[in-house]
């Protein structure tokens, strides 16, 4: 799914009321009756309404949702917040449509209005949507920490107020919403991590804007979606041999740190790959042995850590490194010799990053077949401090094209960069992933798809759903509490059986 811009969202209004044709206030009145609906269906219409209403054409959405409403015999209280300007025309016509239905209409010129909200009550939040131009301050931040202090359910249309759909709103104010209603697509600022605890759940409903603009607009960024995954996944051949799915090479794990190996090694052996080889420091030996009977171990002269790289690279097919490799000198020569010597897609995570942004230098060895899968801790380590969420997506797409390589950047919705420009937010995962070993699953995940002959950005755009689609379904079995990273590679089976349910 394309994610859209403010702007682009409001030339997409207006091409549907140009070329469907619909009046703007026609259109105003089915943005209404597609809450209004979801108010009904959730059985929120049967408590107490307080709608409370800007002056532009988010408010105008709240009039109209306060109209059809009322004649479905709920209890509706409409406050208006008094600007002294006057409402755009959609608004006002709305506002002389919904007087012939209520007169509990009532003009908030000062703090001393605000109702008392009460547990029981709604609110529905349609102070301000897309129009927000600069930060909330004065009545109108007021009122916005008024509602979300107050224990009633919050309800926003469109956007939560005071949170601006392409930049950031830290540190700002604005209405901490239980659920946001929002349209057609998703906004970028739904995405963000900083934003999660104000937009509650997102519910994108349909409102029949003009297909055609869809189609015909370009997004600089998507939603990565079961079908985008099904659409990238491969169809196993019948007659298949193990050789046909590549050999991967995992550098992984050190002295202590042997369960990053062995985590990533099940994840890698469980996304497909046909063979495997983990090349560890010597004490992990017998445990990845053990605990990983079907990969092949090649262990390191040193007993600790990794201080050379594997004589013959040219056998494997993808290269992973990074989980629990500890950050020694030696092991950071094997990365070196690695960048320089292996012409094969390369997974870097954990201490390999941890590595690259000690010994900058190493960065100019990257290549188009590199895949780097930062957490934001390691990606400041890579690429500096960023104010927000946004400046780190920006900076991501900045340094993939510059470095000439896919970045995951792991993260409530993970972001994929890549150097073509394409990038991806990912749908599926939760909070029960930010657990230890959980990046190491990936890691495995992304060098078992390369391996099979996915190129970079197909292994990270479907790795990346596959792994939060696996986590999720651990989360639904274990709770996002309870469940551990080994949880995400048991779940791998069914995140396949999932993808590839239309490609059988
Ligand atoms: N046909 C359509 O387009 C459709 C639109 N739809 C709906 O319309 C919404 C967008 O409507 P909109 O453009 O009227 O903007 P909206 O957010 O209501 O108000 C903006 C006004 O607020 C003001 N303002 C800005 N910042 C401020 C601040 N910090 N503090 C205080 N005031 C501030 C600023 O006025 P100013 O004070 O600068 O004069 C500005 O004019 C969209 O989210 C969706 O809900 C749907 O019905 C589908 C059809
Ligand atoms: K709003």
């Amino acid at each position: 799914m394309k994610i859209f811009t403010a702007e682009q969202i409001r030339n997409w209004d207006w091409y549907t009321i140009a070329n469907e044709p619909i009046a703007s206030l026609q259109l105003m009145e089915r943005v209404a009756a597609a809450c209004s609906n979801w108010l009904l269906e959730q059985r929120y219409a049967q408590k107490p309404l307080h709608i409370f209403c800007g002056k532009g054409n988010n408010g105008g959405d709240g009039l109209a949702i306060a109209r059809q409403l009322l004649t479905q015999d709920a209890d509706v209280t409409v406050y208006i917040l008094e600007t002294g300007k006057k409402g755009t025309d959609d608004f006002q016509r709305n506002l002389e449509l919904l007087h012939k239905y209520t007169s509990n209409i009532h003009f908030l010129q000062s703090a001393d209005f605000f109702p008392i909200l009460q547990l029981q009550d709604v609110v529905i939040d349609a102070l301000l949507g897309t129009g927000l131009d600069r930060p909330l301050e004065g009545l109108i931040a007021e009122l916005v920490q008024h509602i979300s202090n107050s224990p009633a359910t919050v309800i926003s249309i469109d956007v939560p107020t005071g949170m601006f759909a392409d930049k950031s709103c830290k540190d700002c104010i604005c209405m901490r919403a239980d659920h946001t209603l929002s349209f057609e697509v998703y906004k970028q600022c739904f995405l963000y991590a900083e934003n999660a605890e104000y937009c509650g759940s997102i519910h994108l409903l349909h409102i029949g804007l003009h297909p055609a603009y869809y189609e015909a607009t370009i997004a600089a960024h998507q939603i990565i979606e079961s079908k985008t995954a099904q659409a990238i996944c491969k169809k196993r051949n019948a007659a298949a041999h193990k050789g046909n799915f590549g050999h991967a090479l995992l550098f992984a794990g050190s002295y202590g740190k042997t369960g990053a190996a062995v985590l990533s090694s099940k994840a890698c052996l469980r996304s497909g790959v046909g063979l495997l080889t983990v090349h560890t420091a010597k004490c992990g030996y017998i445990p990845l042995q053990t605990a990983v009977p079907e990969a092949m171990v090649e262990t390191d002269s040193n007993e600790q850590h990794l201080s050379a790289a594997s004589a013959d690279l040219l056998r494997y097919a993808a290269i992973g490194i990074g989980p629990g490799i500890g950050l020694h000198e030696e092991t950071a020569n094997v990365l070196m010799q690695l960048l320089q010597q292996a012409h094969q897609p390369i997974v870097l995570d954990a201490d390999a990053l941890n590595l690259l942004s000690i010994k900058k230098d190493l960065s100019a060895l990257l290549h188009t077949d590199c895949i780097l899968t930062p957490h934001p801790k390691e990606f400041e380590r890579l690429f500096g401090k960023v104010a927000n969420d946004f400046e780190r997506i920006e900076r991501a797409k900045e340094k993939a094209e510059e470095l000439n390589c896919v970045i995951v950047l792991k993260s409530h919705h993970s972001f994929i960069a890549c150097p073509d420009g394409n990038a991806w937010f990912n749908s599926t995962g939760n909070a029960g992933m930010a657990t230890a070993g959980s990046g190491d699953v990936l890691t495995g995940i992304l060098t078992g798809l390369l391996a099979q002959g996915y190129n970079t950005t197909e292994a990270a755009v479907l790795g990346v759903y596959l792994h939060g689609l696996a986590g999720d379904f651990a989360a639904a079995e274990q709770s996002q509490e309870a469940m551990i990273a080994s949880d995400i590679t048991a779940f791998l089976g069914k995140a396949f059986l999932h993808v590839s349910q239309t490609n059988v």
